[in-house]
């Protein structure tokens, strides 16, 4: 696997550096000489939240980046122990595919016979040894106390000498190990750089979908195994980024009034309290944005004259047809929305220019966080509704402006922020958002007036849940036209030159733009 964790993690205490490398070892790679029942019984904190961290993923099927903050505040890690389990933990579920390859060559039995918190300890011992450059004694001996603590002392010779083993290799030579005689392209990328086999294949066809080079798998999957960095948006006409810039953050590159943030927590920037500024990958805000620049074709009004076609119903007709934004204010929809990330941008933009926002979210306690998101700006200018984007069209047909349909998908286009992501997607995923997908697009396009616009978007490159979608929609109808989606993107990012778009649509990507994977199709309503 590529070796993200190396000088990234802070440390838990004295003895820990900012790279995790524990301090006042002379030996690095040296082993106590006290046998594993004679050693610590303790855990340190920064190990044992990133043990509880993976094991709420693999026995409640938790999310990583929600137990973690959870887990941190219980145990009162201080900033640097934070980093360092955060990095533990990150790293060793974004590594499970290639770190149960070496474990499995290096334990006497199959993994699936060993206790899964065995193996969740054996997988942290790894990440240390292999991918943050603790030293293999301090990597031993904790993970050694870690399982003592948490799982008994039964298990700790067992772990002792198989991390022994791990630790005998570097992960450069373990990788080799494994690929030696693979000629499987797709297997080899896939021990290399901990993915899935179905996702290497998907992300490798994406790549070629979008017009790129089918080589660029290796530096893709390597991206998806490095921390992003945080980016913050300053809602349009409500925020500023001046705390984050005394705070160390320096400003973003692509995306107009955004930062990035890599001082520690957010959370005690008042702007983020407050919410006027947010944490936001500036993918997200360029499709977002991208949405509100797009020209829209002027509204037709019916003619209302004494009789249509004659002379009256002429002049009529040239005083009613008006630009969508001078005179008259525009309706926007945010059809799929919790979060609210997106929502809070759009409503934001909205508000500067004296339009609305309609925001739709079928789940009750996500609506509530879109409320939460869009607080910050006039209530005058957005409505929550709560319920099925497929029956917006009913309640509302031809009247939206512009609608953004930030569709379920598979997220594998972010999976550099969720680590556990890529082990529990499963292909047969795939077709059961599909349908999902085209519906929620299908009525997206209904409830768009003539001469408006809908942005369909994912966080997923996945061609079934993207190209595949919107070929499909605009099949169905002949009131729709592709707009040029990369040239819009160009407007709104500050390089004014993404080279995202293909054939219209535009694709965004981790290794090439520092962004998410979001995918980009603007679809016009014809008149
Ligand atoms: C990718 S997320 C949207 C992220 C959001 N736009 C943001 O930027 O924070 C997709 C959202 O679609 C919602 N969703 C699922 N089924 C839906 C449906 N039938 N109609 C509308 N939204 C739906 C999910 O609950 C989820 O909140």
């Amino acid at each position: 696997m590529s070796n993200p964790g190396q000088g990234k993690a802070g440390g838990p205490d004295r003895r820990r550096n900012a790279a995790g490398r524990e301090r006042n070892r002379s030996e690095p790679r040296g082993f106590s000489t006290a046998a594993p029942s004679e050693r610590t019984r303790r855990a340190d904190p920064a190990r044992l939240v990133a043990f509880e961290v993976l094991r709420a993923v693999a026995a409640d099927d938790a999310y990583a980046n929600l137990v973690l903050p959870v887990s941190i505040r219980k145990h009162k890690l201080d900033k640097r122990d934070a980093g360092f389990a955060t990095e533990l933990a990150y790293g060793a579920l974004r590594g499970q595919g290639t770190y149960d390859a070496v474990l499995a060559k290096c334990v006497d039995r199959p993994l699936e016979k060993l206790d899964p918190a065995i193996l969740d300890a054996l997988r942290i011992g790894t990440h240390q040894l292999l991918a943050m450059r603790v030293p293999a004694h301090a990597a031993l001996d904790q993970t050694v106390g870690l399982a003592r603590a948490v799982i008994g002392a039964g298990p700790s010779a067992l772990i002792n000498a198989v991390l022994r083993r791990v630790s005998s290799k570097s992960l450069e030579e373990w990788t080799a190990e494994l690929t030696a005689g693979v000629t499987d392209a797709t297997k080899v990328s896939s021990l290399t750089h901990s993915h899935p086999e179905w996702i290497v294949r998907a992300l490798r066809q994406a790549l070629v979908d979008h017009g790129r080079d089918v080589s660029e798998i290796e530096a893709l999957l390597a991206a998806n195994n490095a921390a992003p960095v945080v980016n913050l948006l300053a809602l349009p006409g409500l925020g500023s980024l001046d705390e984050a810039f005394e705070a160390g953050a320096v400003p973003g590159e692509l995306a107009e009034g955004s930062a990035l943030f890599s001082a520690g927590d957010v959370g005690r920037l008042e702007s983020i309290r407050t919410g006027t500024t947010r944490v936001q990958d500036a993918g997200s805000q360029l499709v977002a944005r991208a949405l509100a620049a797009v020209q829209l074709e002027p509204v037709q009004l019916e003619p209302v004259g004494p009789e249509a076609g004659g002379p009256e119903a002429a002049e009529e007709d040239a005083r009613s047809v008006r630009p969508g934004t001078a005179g008259r204010s525009e309706q926007w929809l945010d059809l799929c929305a919790g979060p609210g990330g997106k929502s809070a941008l759009l409503g934001a933009l909205a508000q500067q220019r004296g339009n609305t926002l309609v925001a739709n979210e079928p789940l009750e306690h996500r609506a509530q966080l879109v409320r939460q998101a869009l607080r910050p700006l006039n209530p005058a200018v957005w409505t929550v509704r709560v319920g099925d984007g497929r029956t917006v069209a009913e309640d509302f047909p031809d009247t939206f402006d512009r609608v953004l349909v930030d569709a379920p998908c598979t997220g594998l286009g972010a999976l550099r922020r969720r680590p556990e992501a890529r082990w529990r997607r499963k292909p047969s995923d795939i077709a059961g958002l599909g349908t999902l997908q085209r519906e929620l697009l299908a009525a997206a396009l209904t409830a768009v007036r003539p001469g408006g616009v809908v942005a369909y978007v994912t966080c997923s490159p996945h061609p079934a849940e993207t190209s595949a979608v919107v070929q499909d929609c605009l099949r169905r109808r002949d009131d729709v036209e592709l707009l040029d989606a990369g040239a819009v993107l160009d407007d709104v990012s500050l390089t004014g030159s993404l080279a995202a778009g293909h054939e219209s649509t535009a694709q965004l990507w981790p290794h090439v733009h520092g962004t998410d994977a979001m995918y980009l199709a603007l679809i016009r309503r014809t008149a």
